[in-house]
């Protein structure tokens, strides 16, 4: 991949795909962490006297324009985390982008309005994803793909746009792929991944194969749910994909067949509803009140998974184990960040929220080897898939 050395910046308007997906709480931003994680690589292109405009997406508005997910708060964080000024373009390829655009002058930046907004920036088809990629690629001269997070997308500005522009992979990119080449290539084993989260139907996916290249798999979060109640236990109104069930059972055989140890929770918080304040108990994994959602492994399940990582040599964990933005539910992410952190392993942790987390527990972030930017593009990257805007980046 080209780095943004083998670019001529100066002068001329430089289209940024960063990943700025962060949390918010109304417009206001509880986790920064991937905004200033995307800092250095828009600094480095001002320094050099481009003209940066910077495109990203916010959660997901489904190609509708929704002020609940707009850039808005983040233009403004940014615009202080730079110390200057970010012009912010109310719209992602209208009228206001291109007068935005055409007003910058030579290390000045601006940001475009929420990518998700357009339905061509995530549309299946080749052609819409094309047609608006032209548009956004018209906006600029070169192209820098530094939303890490987002490579998994085959979506327009990740993988359309380079294919337009003379293109480059900014250093957030180069970073984190260094890193995770490390787990690819020779992990020391044991090699234990820890799953959990709420984007249980994105990544249950990657588990097939996951289970030809680690020795330990821990479940928890979102995720468990889906593989109890493969194994026929009432999850009561927890999070659940059935129609994922069948495909959970073959993972329960394959690890069974393959010696790789898949480690379920034992008990769990259990909450009349989910909120801050729900009244809760610890149950029996295996049996969920009807009218209750687990919001958290339990206190036995700590243990046992602090247990399974103590000997690793290798782990990588991305996805939170309960809703630890609510303190009440927040014991199991903690603990087995305080497992990764007393261990000597290799750790990695992916995600926006995976990483946040880490953060609002205010446990070490040097207490990890690496706090990646993305969750679900790591995941896909340590299956050894083809990840789009990787691709895309290559010569
Ligand atoms: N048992 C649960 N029920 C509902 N939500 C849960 C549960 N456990 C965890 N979560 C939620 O999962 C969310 C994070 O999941 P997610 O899969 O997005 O992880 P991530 O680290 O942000 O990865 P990515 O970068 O791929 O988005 C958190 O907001 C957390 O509240
Ligand atoms: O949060 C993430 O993992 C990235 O920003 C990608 O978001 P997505 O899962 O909505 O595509």
């Amino acid at each position: 991949m080209r780095t943004l050395d083998d670019l001529d910046v100066k002068g001329r308007r430089v289209l940024v795909r960063a990943d700025l997906n962060v949390p918010l709480d109304g417009e206001r931003i509880t986790d920064d962490g991937r905004i200033r994680a995307s800092v250095p690589t828009i600094k480095a292109l001002l320094d050099r006297g481009a003209k940066v405009v910077v495109c990203a997406h916010l959660g997901r508005p489904k190609g509708k324009v929704n002020p609940e997910y707009s850039l808005a708060p983040v233009a403004a964080r940014l615009g202080e985390l730079l110390g200057q000024d970010v012009a912010f373009a109310a719209d992602v390829v209208g009228e206001s982008a291109r007068s935005t655009v055409e007003a910058l002058q030579d290390g000045q930046v601006a940001l475009l309005e929420n990518l998700r907004y357009e339905p061509g920036e995530e549309s299946k088809d080749d052609a819409t994803r094309g047609e608006f990629a032209a548009r956004l690629a018209g906006l600029a001269e070169l192209y820098v793909g530094d939303g890490f997070g987002a490579v998994h997308r085959k979506h327009a500005s990740v993988y359309d746009v380079p294919g337009l522009l003379p293109h480059a992979a900014g250093g957030l990119v180069v970073a984190e792929v260094e890193v995770l080449r490390k787990l690819t290539e020779s992990p020391e084993r044991p090699y234990v991944v820890v799953l959990g989260g709420a984007k249980v139907s994105d990544k249950l996916g990657v588990i097939a194969n996951l289970l030809t290249k680690v020795d330990r798999l821990l479940i928890g979060g979102g995720m468990a749910y889906t593989f109890l109640k493969a194994q026929g236990h009432e999850v009561g109104r927890s999070l659940l994909q059935e129609d994922q069930l069948d495909q959970v059972r073959g993972f329960l055989d394959e690890a069974a067949r393959r010696g790789v140890e898949l480690v379920l929770p034992v008990d769990v918080l259990a909450a009349v509803t989910f909120a801050a304040d729900a009244e809760h108990d610890v149950v029996e994994a295996t049996a969920i009140p009807a009218d209750r959602e687990g919001l958290d492994i339990g206190p036995r399940t700590r243990e046992l998974f602090a247990a399974k990582l103590a000997d690793a040599r290798t782990v990588f964990w991305n996805g939170p184990m309960g809703v630890f933005e609510f303190e009440a539910f927040s014991g199991g992410t903690r603990a087995v960040a305080e497992a990764l952190i007393a261990g000597d392993a290799f750790t990695v942790v992916g995600g926006g929220d995976s990483a946040a987390a880490v953060r609002k527990l205010e446990l070490p972030e040097d207490g990890f080897s690496h706090i990646s930017t993305g969750g679900g593009a790591s995941l896909e990257y340590l299956e050894g898939k083809t990840l789009p805007g990787l691709a895309a980046l290559e010569d």
